[in-house]
Order: C-alpha cells, then structure tokens, then sequence
C-alpha cells in the first residue's frame, strides 16, 4: 500500500489493491464505439431525460446480490429509455464480468461504459467496450498509469474515455488531458459518504463542451431535476434503478422533465 491509500475506506483499498494484479487480455483490444455524445443527443432530442443505467450485482455499500440475468437487466433498462449503459466488470467486488459486458454488447445499441478500476494499458485488452471509466483518484499513483497516457492510448484504440473526479484538484488534472467526457462521483471513495453538493461544487469549473456526468447517489425524481439544474448532461444512476423492477425504474428517471424543481436541498448519507 502507499501512502495515499491510508485516505481510502478499507473496501476501496482492497478494490485498489486487486485492481492493480488484475490481468489483462490476451490479445490487443480496439473498438469501433458507438457514439454517448449522438446518443445523447437523440435522447435530448426525444424530450427525455440521458441516464445511464447501472449494472450493477452488488457492491461494498449494498446488502446482498442480485443474480438475475444481466442480459435480461440490459434489454429492460434499454426498454425504459436508458441513453446508455454502465456494467460493472469488477468480480470481486461488485459481481461483475467482462463476459457479460460482451454478452450485454452483443444484444442492446445503445454505448456501453466498462465500470472498472482499470490502472494499467494491459486491462483495456480484457473486454472491448464504447466507453472506458478512468478514475482520476486511482491512476499516477505508485503501480498504476498516467492518467494522461491512458486517456490517450484508450482513445487511440476507439475507446471514449468517461474520466472520473471527485475534487477540484482531479477536475483540473480531467481539464488538463482535455478530457472531453467527465463524471463527477458524488461518492467520496475515501470515506465511501455520498453527497450531491459534490457535483453542485465542481460543475460550475466545467467547461461548456465537455460532456458532464452527476454519478453516484441520485435515487428521487428530485435528485434528477437537481443534478440538472446543476448542468448535468447525464446522470448515472446504479442502486435506485437495481432495486426493483429495473424498467419502470429506468423509465422514472428518463422522463423527468427539468422543470418544476421541488427541491434543492442537499443531503449527506453513506450508501
Ligand atoms: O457503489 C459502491 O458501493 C462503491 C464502493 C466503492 C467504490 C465504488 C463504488 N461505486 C462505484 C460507482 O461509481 C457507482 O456504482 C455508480 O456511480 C452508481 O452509484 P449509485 O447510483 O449510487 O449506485
């Protein structure tokens, strides 16, 4: 462990840790990707709402596991109007595949995020996918890769990187590079807390043509209209959409309108 990593929750660390023994594939991968910014569009264009429906079996912060087939979730979020979809690939943590990533992008259009702890060039070679998660917190640490020779070599290999942030120090590293499609996680992967005040702090240093994305504890129609005030582009959404019947779920999101915001007021919880 470095030192950086005494900052981290227990769970994260140990995410880390396998994250960097992870191997990659066999042979390299590249992609021809399917467009999130023209996917976007065309949901803006429907009048709805671009979510990113999650994927997502289980995790550090939720009881129990969902086992029912994630090409059946797949096809049921895309039915509920997901813009595109996030699958989780990390197994020891959160339950997930690359296998079923390739499986889900076998049946749905719309663009896939690969969700994974992804610290060297070699793990892109695990599964082909439209869009890769770089997590800024994660990479120019002590055994993991630039963040900006991974951003560069993802995208000359097809792939649209989604780069992850959480403060204003990894914003501007985001800003840096040029990334041009950036998450704001509202999960402090510190101390694993969640709050959307996050996204509202850093959102306003964003500059207009990058693609923003609120992830990460957005569970009410009132999150949505929130995180959209606040210029969200898209929104991320895993739990809230996992529990329960994931298409009429997903539907709930994608068609809130931005009008009407009932309430902005910010909460502080772990989940
Ligand atoms: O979700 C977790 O428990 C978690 C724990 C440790 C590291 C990362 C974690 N989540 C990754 C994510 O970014 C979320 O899955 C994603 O943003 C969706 O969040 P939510 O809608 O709150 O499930």
């Amino acid at each position: 462990m470095d030192a950086s990593e005494e900052s981290l929750a227990p769970a994260v660390q140990s995410i880390l840790t396998a994250a960097k023994q992870r191997a990659g594939g066999t042979s390299r991968c590249s992609v021809d990707a399917t467009s999130f910014q023209s996917a976007i569009s065309a949901t803006e264009a429907a009048g709805q709402t671009p979510v990113i429906a999650e994927i997502k079996p289980t995790s550090p912060t939720t009881d129990g596991k969902r086992d029912d087939d994630p090409v059946a979730l797949a096809s049921a979020m895309v039915e509920g109007g997901a813009t595109a979809l996030s699958v989780l690939t990390e197994p020891e943590h959160f339950g997930g595949s690359v296998e079923t990533l390739a499986q889900i992008r076998n049946v749905v259009e719309v663009p896939i995020l690969r969700k994974d702890f992804i610290v060297h060039e070699s793990q892109l070679d695990a599964v082909a996918a439209d869009m890769i998660l770089l997590i800024a917190r994660f990479l120019d640490r002590p055994e993991t890769d630039s963040l900006e020779e991974l951003y560069n070599v993802a995208q000359n290999r097809g792939f649209q990187p989604l780069v992850e942030v959480h403060t204003r120090d990894e914003l501007e590293r985001a800003i840096e590079i040029g990334a041009s499609i950036i998450g704001v996680n509202n999960r402090d992967l510190g101390r694993l807390a969640v709050t959307l005040q996050t996204f509202e702090q850093l959102a306003p240093h964003v500059p207009d043509d990058v693609t923003l994305i609120a992830e990460s504890g957005i569970k009410t129609i009132e999150h949505v209209q929130q995180m959209r005030a606040a210029g969200a582009d898209a929104l991320l959404i895993g739990t809230a959409i996992m529990h329960g019947d994931v298409q009429t779920n997903t539907r709930r999101f994608t068609t809130v309108t931005d009008t009407d915001i009932q309430d902005t007021t910010t909460e502080t919880h772990t989940s």
